[in-house]
Formats: C-alpha cells, sequence, structure tokens
C-alpha cells in the first residue's frame, strides 16, 4: 500500500513536463566503466551516474549547481536514477557524491519553501518524504563519498546512506542546523539521527543547529571515516567492496530489519506530516525567518 503511494507520487512527477525526457541522457563511456565493456554514463541533466558493471557499483554524482540545494527537479532526478539503479540486476551499490566542488549539498531548496502557495508545499514536501523513503530503505548498498559541506537535508540525504565517508577539510561541516534558520527538523529527521548517533547526542545536536567539522562528526559518530579529501572516493569505494562481500539477501533482509519501523512511523504518519510541513512554512513568523536567511546568503557574497 505505501509503496503504491510512493509509485504513484513517482510516476505524476515523471509525468511533469521537465522530467520528461529524463530517464536516460547517454553520455561518454565513463572513467569508471569496468575496463570498457561499453556501459556508458548516463543520468539527467542534474545527476550524473558512472556505472561500473563489473564491480556492480555505480556513482552517482549530484551535480545542481552552485550549491546541489534539494530542488523539486533534482529531488525528481535522484529518485529517477535510483529506481533505473534498483531495477537493473548488475547493481548492488551506489556511491553518492558531488560534483560541485567543496559541495555535497545545501540540503532542502529553500526557494521552495519560501513565498510559494500551499499546493506547491505539498509537493515539494511529498518529494521530500519519498527521497528519504528510497534511499532509507533501499535494497542497494548505499555509500556516501561526502566531499563537501553538508548541511540539514544534505546532512539527512547522507544519514539515509549506509556508511559515510567525509573529506578531511575544516570547512566540510555536516548537521542539522534546522533550527538556526528558524525552522525545525520533523521527527523522522530526527529519528534517522537519532538511529546514528543515539538520543542524547541528537537533542545536543538538533536544538544548537550543530555543524560538525570531520573530527567532531567522526567522534560523534554522524560519519564512519574520515579520510583525506583525494582518498574520500577511493575509500568509498574499499568499504562498498566489504559490504557488497556480504551475501545480499542477508545483507537486505538485516537493513529492513533495522530501518523498517523508523521508515513506517513516517509512512503511518505521512498525509499528517505533510499538513504539518505545510502549516509551519505558511505561518508568516516562519517566512520572514526563511527570507531573512536567504537574503543573508546573498548579502555575504557584497
Ligand atoms: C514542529 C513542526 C515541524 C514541522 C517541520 C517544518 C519545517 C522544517 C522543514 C524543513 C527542514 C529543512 C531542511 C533544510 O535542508 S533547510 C536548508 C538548510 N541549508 C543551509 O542552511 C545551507 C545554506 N547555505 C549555505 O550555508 C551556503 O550556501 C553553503 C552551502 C555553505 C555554500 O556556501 P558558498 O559560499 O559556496 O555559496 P553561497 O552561500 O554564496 O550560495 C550560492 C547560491 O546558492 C544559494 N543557496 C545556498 N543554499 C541554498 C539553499 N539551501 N537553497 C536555495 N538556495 C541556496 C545562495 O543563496 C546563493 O544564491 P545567489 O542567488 O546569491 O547566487
Amino acid at each position: 500500500m505505501a509503496l503504491a503511494v510512493g509509485m504513484r507520487v513517482l510516476t505524476r512527477a515523471l509525468l511533469r513536463p521537465w522530467a520528461r525526457g529524463l530517464r536516460v541522457a547517454p553520455g561518454r563511456t565513463g572513467p569508471a566503466a569496468g575496463g570498457g565493456d561499453g556501459m556508458r554514463c548516463f543520468g539527467s541533466p542534474r545527476v550524473l551516474v558512472e556505472p561500473d558493471p563489473a564491480a556492480g557499483v555505480a556513482v552517482v554524482k549530484m551535480r545542481n549547481p552552485p550549491v546541489n540545494s534539494l530542488s523539486l527537479e533534482f529531488l525528481t532526478e535522484l529518485l529517477i536514477s535510483l529506481e533505473k539503479l534498483e531495477n537493473d540486476k548488475t547493481f548492488h551499490g551506489i556511491i553518492l557524491t558531488s560534483d560541485c566542488p567543496g559541495i555535497f549539498s545545501a540540503g532542502l531548496d529553500l526557494t521552495e519553501m519560501c513565498g510559494r502557495k500551499p499546493e506547491h508545499y505539498v509537493e515539494y514536501w511529498k518529494a521530500v518524504q519519498e527521497t528519504w523513503l528510497r534511499f532509507y530503505l533501499s535494497n542497494l548498498v548505499v555509500i556516501a563519498a561526502i566531499n563537501g559541506v553538508s548541511p540539514a537535508g544534505g546532512c539527512l540525504l547522507s544519514l539515509t546512506c549506509d556508511y559515510r565517508v567525509l573529506a578531511n577539510n575544516p570547512k566540510y561541516t555536516i548537521g542539522l542546523n534546522e533550527t538556526l534558520l528558524g525552522i525545525v527538523a520533523p521527527f523522522w529527521f530526527k529519528d534517522t539521527m537519532v538511529n546514528t548517533i543515539g538520543h542524547r547526542a541528537t537533542e545536543r545536536a538538533l536544538q544548537l543547529g550543530l555543524l560538525f567539522p570531520p573530527a567532531e562528526a567522526l567522534r560523534v559518530g554522524v560519519v564512519d571515516q574520515v579520510v583525506p579529501e583525494d582518498q574520500v572516493q577511493s575509500t568509498a569505494r574499499s568499504v562498498m567492496a566489504q559490504w557488497l562481500a556480504i551475501p545480499d539477501h542477508a545483507r537486505q533482509l538485516t537493513k529492513t530489519l533495522m530501518r523498517k519501523p523508523t521508515a513506517d512511523r513516517l509512512l503511518t504518519e505521512r498525509d499528517a506530516d505533510i499538513q504539518t510541513f505545510v502549516r509551519f512554512i505558511c505561518r508568516d513568523s516562519v517566512q520572514k525567518s526563511l527570507h531573512a536567511y536567504l537574503e543573508k546568503l546573498k548579502q555575504k557574497k557584497g
């Protein structure tokens, strides 16, 4: 039932004008294309997929410049790529990384949550929910190669992965910083963090809107490994090999066992969660906070 609802959201998204023609954008043969067996990079304008069929792995590169903000279009393209890889028996694992220098993802796109109509907020929030559910419950091994800063929704996306490797650069902070924007991390953001670092550490991190630099992120457990910047991709590949050595069915069932209760909470409260989001985001005070935050970002330059 829940899956059917998810499929409807995805199908509706695919029917949108900007989503047409996104299914396959054939490109150059990928550098990771498994010894020239002819499998090409594919993807969409904002998501580049570099397949390595010999290894059963695809590198999914987010490229929604300037900051990989998770816009509706970008989320839809990510979902399409994920679905395509999940439906292809060649692939058992994904490495999720960024093609935008210094930025993994700036999180949810603030322009999707500012000055829009309630119907838009409903549509956007459905896509955010769907992305979280799909990545969190994916049967594939998903490893985040975090090669840049990763606040809020960017951090959440990495938390849906099975393992996180972060580049050791003090600028590459990671965390759920929603309170700094005058907004609140929804319960399933919070649950995902609790499942990763525990209740007390989450309580502190979320209330203070902490963005952890690499050493702190490793200490608290937001990431599993911190490595020199030029070793992020190779480390993600080695870790992937380790995870893929485990019998797939046993690993998948264990992942489901661990994650399903958390996902079920959103699945059963999905509509209520949308209403909560829309009510919250439509408040004058919240809109003012978000506008002010966006303005601050823009003024930073000048
Ligand atoms: C109890 C009830 C609970 C109900 C729940 C309700 C609500 C909660 C809802 C949602 C949770 C929210 C989750 C989020 O993810 S919110 C987004 C949080 N993200 C951030 O705080 C990051 C903001 N960005 C930055 O800090 C910096 O941009 C950066 C990522 C560190 C990069 O810095 P850099 O100097 O390289 O770039 P710029 O700052 O100059 O940015 C370039 C350009 O991008 C625009 N931009 C940046 N971030 C975003 C964004 N998230 N969305 C949209 N646009 C963004 C920025 O404004 C610049 O634009 P310009 O036009 O000036 O070029």
